[in-house]
Parts: structure tokens; C-alpha cells; sequence
């Protein structure tokens, strides 16, 4: 059965590290973008990640950072790849990850007019640019630069892409199992779908949300069985 990878990002308490670490998270997001809500200093990062078991990855977030920023960051917190979120060209993401030595995603912010073929293009640039590219990471564009709950139009993710991209914008505990088996991503990503309010984490919602997401693997299986067999 696929399992669907799980990132849970905008983590600021250790409390809400052991809450997705529980329900089963494959990777932990830390906002390192100081105008966020969900901003966390590297040092603080660096604590919370001290409890974190192996084999699960953490992720560390930035926005427009300059290599010496990422890399202030880097030497204390022990994040196992870089996302970037903001307006970086593929040379520069290129440059940050191998300056910091650690593996990117790269987000593409979503627009009402972007077509599948945006995203193909767009991943063969990157791939293209840096072996330490590990990916796209689908967001939806809002004027600010993330963490918003707003959801895109998933028909157009290419079904050839959606086995390689991480899924995320406005994912919910009521929208995870519909969205997983609609695109069939590698993995998806949330953030104030599982809050009580900016930066607080609710367990129960962290629970929910991977459940529902396994729901979705089941159903994908099942389906999966269903056209094998006829
Ligand atoms: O979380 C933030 O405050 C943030 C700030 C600047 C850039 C990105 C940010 N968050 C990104 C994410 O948490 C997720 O990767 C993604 O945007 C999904 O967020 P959500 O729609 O809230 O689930």
C-alpha cells in the first residue's frame, strides 16, 4: 500500500513536536521566516529537534534568507533539508543548499492561471539547476508567503508529477482523505489546518489529519485492486 508521507510544519512548541511525532509524522517543518507568526529562532529549533527520533526528518523554512542567514541557522539547528518559500531563482536555491550542504524543496506557489505544464517546466529547471533538488512542494499563492489555509485548484497537478510532489494549501482534517486520493501525491504538508490559532498546534487535529490521510492510502489501495482486477 503507498503510504503517503506527512509533513507538519509551523511547529514553535515542543509539546506540538511530540504530538506529530506521535501521530506519526515523517517530517517536521520549522519557519525560519522572522515576519511569520510561526517564526522560531534557530536555537529554539535546535531544542525541540533534540527530541526527535530517528528517521524522522525535519525541514527548515525559509523566506528570501541570504546565504549567511540560512547558514547562521544551519550551524545550530540540525534540520535535514531546506524549503524555500519565497521569491529565490533556481541559481540561488542552487547556491543556499549547496553552501549549507543539505538537500531543497522547492515551493511553487500555485496561480489561478498556472497549467500543468507551469509545474513540469518548472521541475525540470530546478532539477536541472542542483543535485541537491529533492523536490516541488505545491502551495497556493497568497500575497503573503504561506502557512495561509487556502487550497488551489488540484485538477491541474499532472498525473505524471503527483507521485513526485509534496501536496499542501489549506489541507484539512475534512478536505486530507478527498485531496489524497484525488491527486495522489507523494506527501503532503499542513499547517493551519491543524492549529488552534497561529503557531499552536491542536493534537487532536494532528491525529486526525494523519488518519485521515491513511484513510486515503486504504482507499487508494483499494482501488488500485479494483482496476487490476477488472
Ligand atoms: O507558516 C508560515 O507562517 C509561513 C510563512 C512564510 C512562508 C511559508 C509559511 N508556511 C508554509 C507552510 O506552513 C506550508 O508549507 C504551506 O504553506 C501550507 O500551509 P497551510 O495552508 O497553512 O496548511
Amino acid at each position: 500500500m503507498q503510504r503517503t508521507r506527512i509533513k507538519i510544519c509551523g511547529l514553535t512548541r515542543p509539546e506540538d513536536v511530540a504530538a506529530a511525532v506521535s501521530a506519526g509524522a515523517d517530517a517536521l517543518g520549522f519557519v525560519f521566516y522572522p515576519k511569520s507568526p510561526r517564526f522560531v529562532t534557530a536555537a529554539q529549533a535546535a531544542a525541540m529537534m533534540s527530541a526527535v527520533p530517528p528517521f524522522v526528518s525535519t525541514v527548515g523554512l525559509f523566506v528570501n534568507a541570504s546565504p549567511a542567514e540560512v547558514a547562521a541557522v544551519t550551524h545550530i539547528a540540525p534540520v535535514s533539508q531546506l524549503q524555500f518559500h519565497g521569491d529565490e531563482t533556481a541559481q540561488q536555491c542552487a547556491a543556499l543548499a549547496a553552501s549549507a550542504n543539505r538537500p531543497f524543496l522547492r515551493v511553487f506557489r500555485v496561480r489561478p492561471d498556472t497549467r500543468g505544464a507551469d509545474l513540469l517546466e518548472y521541475e525540470n529547471e530546478y532539477r536541472a539547476a542542483s543535485p541537491l533538488f529533492s523536490g516541488l512542494l505545491l502551495d497556493t499563492f497568497v500575497d503573503a508567503y504561506g502557512g495561509a489555509g487556502k487550497v488551489f485548484d488540484w485538477s491541474i497537478v499532472p498525473k505524471d508529477i503527483a507521485p513526485r510532489v509534496v501536496l499542501s494549501g489549506g489541507l484539512s482534517v475534512q478536505n486530507a482523505t478527498d485531496a489524497v486520493v484525488r491527486v495522489r501525491p507523494y506527501a503532503v504538508d499542513i499547517s493551519s489546518g491543524v492549529e488552534q490559532q497561529k503557531g499552536i498546534k491542536d493534537a487532536h487535529k494532528i491525529a486526525a489529519f494523519v488518519q485521515a490521510v491513511r484513510v486515503a492510502d486504504a482507499t487508494s489501495e483499494s482501488e488500485n485492486h479494483h482496476e487490476r482486477s477488472t
